[in-house]
């Protein structure tokens, strides 16, 4: 392979981009429908060349990459079947659903080339090139979901690059299967996420001590709501009947604690909880994909220069090895909170009393 072509250098495109000219020897070049991010993404680096003529990106291209929202890639595909491919090439795409687009590019005769849907399960409610990341990828699944008579060959041809290039987990998954599960675990929670932000928005109209009182939980429940619009009215209507029949679950859900409170129902609302608990604290343990890490602690520390390297190096003296650190969202009284990963229990309660002693407030999810 000596070409990669990404059609759209937004969010995911910039980041692919990135990940393929850093840690391969393709040549990258870009196509976006936008002047401006093309110029972004040639001045950052993330691409070799930038195209506003989409022929000129993909002639020669061995591989071609579609990063363009859900509903914009079925007419991008279209226009590349009237384009002259290269005898071989791979096209894939990295939308949120894959049942439409794998059964638009089935239907498409004249595409030259072989089609396998591609979706990477990390992201960012962040979009646009500025946002791109070269690690966005790693150790996160990759889903590819190629049809029974795709050659075989050919998937193995892109799952090796993609992992070489992305260091995700590449996963084969049936198109249907993937949207019905995706539709779980990421589309309804966006949906829910909106419809609390929108619902808050409404009462904080007529008294806006609903947003300023808003703390941590409401704010890591939601962080998804900040999303791009276009991207989540593409991907709900593209994935529309998994998306229904989950909010029918969801309401049934909704309906069921809203009659165990109704009636006073303790055993009810707790077991709610517990089986919620229960059910978050078994879920696989992964840096990316599904699930932050489960050996972390929170710490609040004052808003004042140096606090980050004051708690780093409290736990470097103890040579308790940290294997993530980062800032969560400041709250209005100033405070700012840390978030700390680490790689083992031990390492995390060393952690947690190490920076007691120390005067800190921690908190620790599953002691506390
Ligand atoms: N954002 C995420 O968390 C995430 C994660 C995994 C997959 N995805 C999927 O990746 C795709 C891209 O999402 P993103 O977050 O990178 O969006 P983005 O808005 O950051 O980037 C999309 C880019 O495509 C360009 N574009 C739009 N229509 C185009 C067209 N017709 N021709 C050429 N360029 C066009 C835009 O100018 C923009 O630069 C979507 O299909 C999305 O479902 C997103
Ligand atoms: O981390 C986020 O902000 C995301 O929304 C990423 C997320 C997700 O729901 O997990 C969003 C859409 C993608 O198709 C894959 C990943």
């Amino acid at each position: 392979m000596k070409k990669a072509a990404v059609l759209g250098i937004g969010l995911i495109g910039g980041s692919l981009a990135l990940c393929l000219k850093e840690r391969t020897h393709l040549e990258v070049h870009g196509f976006d429908a936008s002047k401006e991010s093309l110029s972004l993404a040639k001045a950052a680096g993330l691409i070799h060349k930038g195209h506003i003529c989409l022929e000129s990106a993909v002639e020669d291209a061995d591989v071609v990459f579609l990063a363009v929202p859900v509903g914009a890639a079925p007419r991008l595909l279209k226009q590349l079947a009237a384009l002259p491919l290269k005898r071989g090439c791979i096209i894939t795409d990295v939308g949120s659903t894959k049942g439409e687009i794998v059964r638009y590019a089935e239907s498409l005769v004249n595409l030259r080339g072989t089609f396998i849907g591609g979706h990477p399960m990390a992201g960012s409610h962040r979009s646009g090139v500025q946002a791109a990341r070269p690690l966005l990828f790693e150790n996160a699944y990759y889903v590819l979901t190629p049809l029974p008579e795709t050659p075989l060959p050919e998937v193995q041809r892109l799952s090796r690059l993609l992992e070489r290039a992305t260091r995700a987990r590449l996963v084969i998954m049936n198109p249907e299967h993937h949207d019905r599960v995706v539709g779980a675990i990421s589309h309804l929670p966006h949906i829910v996420a909106a419809s609390l932000v929108n619902q808050v928005a409404d009462y904080n109209s007529s008294n806006e001590w609903f947003h300023r009182l808003a703390a941590g939980g409401f704010r890591d429940l939601t962080r998804v709501a900040a999303s791009h619009p276009v991207m989540w009215r593409d991907i709900l209507l593209s994935n529309r009947e998994s998306v229904l029949e989950l909010l029918e679950d969801w309401a049934r859900e909704v309906e069921a604690i809203r009659s165990a409170v109704k009636d006073r129902d303790a055993r009810a609302i707790e077991a709610f909880f517990r089986k919620a608990k229960e059910s978050r604290e078994g879920l696989p343990e992964g840096r990316k994909g599904v699930l932050p890490p489960v050996y972390e602690c929170t710490v609040d520390v004052p808003d004042i220069p140096g606090e980050i390297a004051r708690v780093a190096q409290l736990l470097g003296e103890k040579k308790i090895n940290l294997r993530n650190i980062g800032v969560m969202e400041n709250r209005e009284d100033r405070a700012g909170v840390l978030r700390l990963v680490f790689d083992n229990e031990e390492e995390l309660k060393k952690a947690v009393a190490c920076l007691r002693v120390s005067g800190y407030q921690v908190f620790d999810p599953d002691l506390d």
